[in-house]
Parts: C-alpha cells; structure tokens; sequence
C-alpha cells in the first residue's frame, strides 16, 4: 500500500525527500510536509507521533526554523525521516499522517528575506548581449567573466508555484516610438533558473568564503524569474532591472536539501580568464561546484526547451562567496536565482527572448505561433538530476498562469 511502498525508481522516493508547506484538505493550518512518491507526509506529526526530538523544528508553519537550525541538523533530520518513511518498525505509527498530494494546498514554503538574481549563464548572456546590444563590440559586457553578475530583487513578490501571473503595465519605448508609451507588457516572458535557498545567517562584516557554501545553503528549487522585455529594455539603464521583473517571481513548492543532490555533482565548465582568489574554484580543496540538472520548459503542456545547469559559468557557491564579499550579511530564508539557464544548442534557452530572438522567429504552439506570452497562457518549468543507483532525483516543477486584471 503507498506511500511505503513508493515504486523503485520513483523520482520521489527516499533517496529525494524534499520539503515543502502544506494544508490538509479542508483545513488552513499550514504545516511542514516531506514529499514521498505522490505523498506527503505531515513530519511534525510524524516527529510527535515518533517522540522525535526534532519536533519543534517540523512542527511550524514554514521552513525557516529547520533552515536557520544548521548543516549537522539537516542531516541527523533528513536521517531520521529517512528512517520513519523506510523502517517497517514505523510503519504503523507513520503510514496514517500522509496525505495524497492531490488533496493538499501547497504553500510559499519558507518566508523569503532578501532576493538576490544573477546572469551566470555564458549562452544567455551572449544571447541577451546580441539582442539588446546589438553594436557593441562583445556580447559579454567586460566584466562578465571577472565576476558573478547579479541584481537585488523585490523579495515580497516572490510566489509558489499554481499562483496566477498578473500582466504587468509599464512604460514602454520602441525604437521607432518619439516618446514612452504607458500599458500592459506586450513582451511579457520568462527565465528558467534555480533558486538557492539560504538557511544559516552570516555576520555583518564577514564575507563567506568560497568553501562554505554548503553550510550556508539549504537547498534548491525551480525558478522562474517573469521579465517584461519591453519595460526592461527602456528602464535598465544604467541600474539594471527594476520593474520588468519585480511584478512576480514564482519558485517551486518543494525544497531539495543540497544532501539529496550528491550524484548531481559536477564540475563547472572550464575557466577561460584567472579569478580572483575569493572566487577561484580550481584552488585545492574547493568542491566541483556545479550540478547537472535537467531543466525544462513547456508552454501549454509543449515543451519547448531543455536547458542543462551543467552548463552554467558561475556557480552557487561562488555567487555566494561575491554576493558577501563586499561584508553584507546573510539571512535565514534569502533566495537567490542562477540568472537564466541557456545552453548551447537552440533548444536549450532558457527565455522566449533567446527562443523566438526578440520574437523575430515565433515558436510554433498547436494553438498558433508565439512570439511573447499570451493571456492564458500556461508556463511550466521541471527538472530532475541524477541520483543514486541510476535513478532520478525529481526537482518537481514551477507553474504560472498569465491572466490580465
Ligand atoms: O543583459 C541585460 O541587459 C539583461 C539581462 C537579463 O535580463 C538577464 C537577467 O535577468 C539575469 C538572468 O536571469 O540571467
Ligand atoms: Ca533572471
Ligand atoms: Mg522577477
């Protein structure tokens, strides 16, 4: 009988064990849930029913005490949950506080404190750089390959997965426009990221060394980061982003510990320009800092790219390491996106822009072409990575739907 007897090679079987915040059908009361195959189980119960000792970390309506709690908690809680979803001895005690996922709400599971967003992605960079800088002379700006680009977001607006999209309005100023015109986006698109969740604070005054990435970040989730080309493209200069893309920011419900991705581990691509020490990676002693996730994209239920992580210059550990090195502080619950994953190959962008270039050459969709979104139109991300014994470690997935108020 599920959800013991998840099938081998679930991706959500033991070997995954992500979190999340649910509620009960019928109920409001959130509560911190531990996915299993398409279960959930409701772990402060399970902590209570068990006498377990980590019980007034689960039993919370958000993530962030188990966030805050520190690397060694993580893993003697991820144990022992592994031992309450797998030993028969369990069984009994365990079995009735899962509850189908079809059943449940899922919720923002942890409270977001300060949004970070980077542009770690050669492929896109490049790309972006071609499309809005057509005439300058390299697509990477000159300090691209010295350090981890990145921009401050707008935490507030950071949404779960399910939460509709609403069409921002903005100005606007085409190349051919005589002056800014005011209305809803009419390049309203997408980037396909990954969010890295911060769990243990850091000091004000002391920059977190390139080597301590795994005692600060909890774990990883899907992110889509809904950028308005048109606003962007009039604003950004010279601050960078602004409104284009702090209207929404929709993550996935479920948060993998980074202990789950261990098979995921790999190198990052090979540097082409000497680091600073504080970033530099190929020093002895410094993890591969990279993750092979398979991320993909669909509109509408058609998937219309596949971009690999594997393929990201900057790493999380060395985004971490910049983004503290100036002295600022880290808090329990900041999130901080990739940037925009693009491969390679064209069916491996990560945004609409690069996809369709600047809309020049629409995607094809059974319900007609699409240059940018379209109200209705639903936008999935998923991914998985490698895991143990062959089998994956699902990443679950992040959706918005675009409606106009
Ligand atoms: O190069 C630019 O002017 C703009 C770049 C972006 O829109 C990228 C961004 O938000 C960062 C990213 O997701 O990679
Ligand atoms: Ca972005
Ligand atoms: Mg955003």
């Amino acid at each position: 009988m599920p959800p013991f007897d998840v099938p081998e090679g679930d991706p959500f079987g033991p070997h995954n064990l992500p979190y999340g915040v649910f509620s009960p059908s019928g109920s409001r009361e959130r509560r911190v849930g531990v996915r299993l195959g398409d279960h959930v189980l409701d772990a402060g119960a399970a902590a209570a029913a068990l006498g377990s000792s980590h019980q007034s970390l689960l039993a919370r309506p958000v993530l962030n005490p188990l966030l805050a709690a520190g690397r060694t908690v993580w893993s003697e809680v991820r144990r022992a949950i592994t031992g309450w979803v797998t030993d028969p001895a369990h069984r009994a005690a365990v079995e009735p506080l899962f509850h189908p996922l079809s059943e449940v709400t899922l919720h923002l599971p942890f409270e977001v404190a300060d949004y970070v967003d980077f542009y770690a992605s050669e492929n896109h960079a490049r790309n972006v750089g071609q499309i809005f800088r057509p005439d300058a002379a390299d697509s990477l700006t000159p300090n691209w390959k010295h350090l981890p680009i990145g921009y401050h977001g707008r935490s507030g607006t950071v949404v779960v997965s399910g939460t509709d999209v609403v069409r921002p309005s903005g100005q606007r100023k085409g190349p051919g426009d005589p002056a800014p015109v005011f209305g809803p986006s009419i390049r309203l698109d997408i980037e396909a990221e990954v969010g890295f969740v911060v769990g243990v604070p850091s000091e004000l005054g002391r920059p977190v060394a390139l080597g301590d990435f795994r005692d600060h970040v909890f774990g990883l989730c899907l992110l889509n980061d809904w950028s308005a080309r048109d606003i962007q493209a009039w604003e950004y200069v010279p601050l960078g982003p602004f409104l284009g893309k702090s209207f929404a920011t929709s993550v996935s419900a479920w948060i993998t510990p980074l202990e789950a991705l261990e098979h995921a581990r790999v190198a990052a691509p090979e540097r082409t320009h000497p680091l600073l020490p504080y970033l530099d990676d190929s020093a002895p002693g410094i993890e591969p800092g990279g993750y092979d996730l398979r991320i993909s994209v669909a509109i509408n239920g058609q998937v219309v790219s596949e971009p690999p992580f594997s393929t990201m210059y900057w790493t999380a550990a060395q985004q971490l390491a910049h983004m503290t090195v100036n002295g600022a502080s880290l808090r329990t619950g900041d999130l901080y996106g990739s940037g925009t994953v693009s491969g390679p190959e064209d069916g491996q962008r990560g945004s609409l822009l690069e996809l369709t270039w600047n809309g020049r050459e629409p995607l094809e969709l059974p319900d007609g072409k699409r240059a940018f979104l379209e109200d209705g139109d639903v936008v999935t991300l998923s991914a998985w990575a490698p895991g143990p014994d062959g089998c994956r470690v699902g990443l679950g997935e992040v959706s918005g739907r675009i409606v106009t108020r």
